[in-house]
């Protein structure tokens, strides 16, 4: 039977243009195979030195490790075979105690480099000779055994991997190799040094990890990495998947901006983008954490989508949750200037996402005729809520309701209505005594005093002019008694304000175009009559109704009010109500001014 063929160039080509973010990742690979060499010889021999050292020199790069060494037949078999790694156990799987696993990583180093030149020297058998094995990108390598008495063999048990750069290669010059080891490698538990050219030595690794320093330094250590002041850090630990880690929660974070967790694994980075550690309704906080038991895809720059990944982002959403409520609870002004930074994200996440719906209804306060209330409190309240869907509207009605006593609810910023409505969906957060809908103008209306006969009698000429006045298709004028009394007249339109512009603009121009053209219902035959409701307990409207003033003033008058209501609710003036204004503010001009008319 014929064996497959690989293509070594293709391969390669494969890795780094498909699989690796690019050919960095080489000292990433060589770092973590240095790791997994110490952690073998630990094994075997507890005390044994733990060293790295990276040495550029000449264009190339070699890096030795005091780790447990290849024999012959290993070098061989495991770097010569590429998918073959000793880090698997008998039965394939990924041993918990190594970093590496597919038997691909080594490979990556010839995206910097041509030949690949490994020395190494056992320590399960100390007796044997330095073995040499050399690679080529052309798919050659030649594995032999070192004369005992050659100059460069090993002295000690360990591995030295020399790359050799072709020439300007910039991935191997002494700075970029430094920048990278800081990169991956800061938190790894070994000595890591890097030498170059002029004896330059600089020590790596050994960082502590933000999760061991105090409350402190982890704010600085925001500063520097994540280049982000934190609103607070969150403890995190994940015993089943092993993490240990924080949760920066940060004010300048948008629901769209994607993650930006930073995740080790067995203290190597991983990734500085990596998904999945936080639900998507944290949006808010920035993972950095080492879990060293969670799956890596074969690029290692990402987490396996599995169960224990799934479990880690629950778990991490609790103490996420837990965070914001205790923050609630035990600082309201902390919360507060949270609540400040992220209200618009926050209900954004809430329309779709249960958990978050329940924080926002319980935590995020709205404004309310009382002042700012939470939508747990005013549906635990029993009172009367009523919710606008736009600011105008609110602050159109915001007294009146108050007096009558209906609490109105401001839900016209982003996503509010939605929030509401979510939250009405909800039975189990609402509760028995929830009475919440939208505003009705037809329910405030029945909440006002009706005129006595008398009132309404003396007022007919009134109402009747105001028919003349105003369209009644565009608006009923009525006249009831109502608080605030400084208030001479309420418009009252249809909940859905929007619809009611352009019912008012465009209506005369769209009136019985649906029906005959597309043989379909008018949409806006629906929509009811705004009304403009005359206040019997102002004194302006009691002057209108029994000064007996010419018929013109009423109209005038009528009108003005009209159209100071429209844009006192920032409604849309059409061609007539811009006239209107126009007249009514010359007639005030007019007889403001001394002297007969020209
Ligand atoms: N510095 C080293 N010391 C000892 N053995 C090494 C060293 N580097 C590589 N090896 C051996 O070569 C094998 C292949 O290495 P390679 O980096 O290609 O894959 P891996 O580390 O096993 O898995 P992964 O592809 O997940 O990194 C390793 O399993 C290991 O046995």
């Amino acid at each position: 039977m014929a064996a497959f063929q690989v293509d070594l160039r293709g391969m390669v080509d494969l890795l780094s243009r498909n699989l690796y973010s690019g050919p960095r990742v080489y000292v990433r690979e060589l770092l973590q195979n240095t790791v997994d060499a110490i952690a073998a010889r630990r094994a075997l021999d507890p005390g044994c030195p733990a060293e790295v050292t990276l040495t550029v020199a000449d264009g190339g790069l070699t890096c030795h490790d005091t780790g447990v060494g290849l024999t012959l037949e290993e070098a061989g078999e495991l770097l010569s075979t590429i998918g073959t790694s000793s880090k698997r156990d008998e039965l394939g799987l990924a041993r918990g105690d190594y970093l590496g696993q597919f038997g691909i990583g080594m490979l990556s180093c010839f995206m910097v480099s041509s030949e690949i030149l490994v020395r190494s020297r056992s320590a399960r058998a100390p007796d044997s000779p330095t073995v040499t094995w050399t690679g080529s990108t052309d798919g050659t390598y030649e594995v032999r055994a070192l004369d005992p008495g050659d100059p460069t063999s090993l002295d000690h048990p360990g591995t030295s991997v020399t790359l050799t750069g072709l020439p300007g290669e910039p991935w191997l010059e002494s700075a970029t190799v430094r920048a990278l080891v800081d990169e991956f490698g800061s938190l790894l538990p070994v000595e890591v040094q890097v030498r170059s050219g002029g004896g330059t030595l600089t020590r790596h690794a050994r960082q502590a990890a933000p999760w061991e320093l105090t409350r402190q330094e982890q704010e600085d250590w925001c500063r520097e990495h994540l280049g982000v002041d934190p609103f607070d850090v969150i403890d995190l630990k994940v015993p089943a998947a092993g993490l240990r880690g924080i949760a920066v929660v940060v004010t300048a974070a948008h629901p769209t901006a994607g993650a930006h967790h930073t995740a080790y694994v067995r203290r190597m980075l991983v990734s500085r983008h990596a998904e999945g550690l936080a639900p998507e309704w944290a949006y808010f906080v920035r993972v950095v954490a080492d879990a060293s038991h969670l799956r890596l895809t074969a690029s290692r720059e990402q987490l396996v989508d599995d169960d224990l990944r799934c479990h880690t982002q629950e778990a991490v959403g609790q103490a996420v949750r837990a965070w914001l409520e205790r923050l609630a609870r035990t600082d309201p002004g902390g919360f507060a200037e949270f609540m400040a930074a992220h209200a618009v994200g926050l209900r954004s996440v809430a329309v779709s996402d249960g958990a978050m719906l329940e924080l926002v209804v319980s935590y995020a306060p709205m404004e309310t005729t009382l002042g700012p209330r939470t939508l747990s409190q005013l549906a635990s309240s029993g009172q009367r809520v009523r919710f606008t869907r736009t600011v105008d509207q609110y602050r159109a009605l915001a007294d009146v309701a108050a007096a009558q006593g209906i609490v109105l609810v401001n839900a016209g910023y982003a996503y509010e209505e939605e929030v509401v409505s979510a939250f009405l969906a909800r039975a189990d957060l609402l509760g028995a005594r929830a009475d919440i809908a939208l505003v009705d103008p037809g329910e405030l209306l029945e909440a006002f005093t009706p005129c006595s006969p008398a009132e309404e009698a003396q007022a007919l000429d009134v109402l009747v002019l105001a028919s003349q006045a105003i369209d009644p298709q565009d608006c009923e004028v009525v006249m009831r008694r109502f608080e605030p009394t400084s208030l001479p007249a309420l418009y009252l339109p249809d909940p859905d304000l929007a619809g009611l512009v352009a019912v008012r603009v465009s209506h005369p121009a769209a009136s019985g175009v649906w029906s005959q053209v597309l043989g379909v219902a008018d949409p806006l035959a629906g929509t009811r009559v705004p009304r403009l409701v005359l206040n019997r307990a102002n004194p302006l409207i009691v002057r209108l109704v029994t000064a007996g003033a010419d018929d013109a003033v009423v109209v005038q008058m009528l009108r003005g009010l009209y159209i100071q209501c429209l844009l006192q609710g920032r409604q849309t003036l059409g061609p007539r109500e811009r006239s209107w204004a126009a007249e009514t503010l010359g007639a005030l001009l007019d007889a403001a001014l001394p002297g007969p008319q020209p």
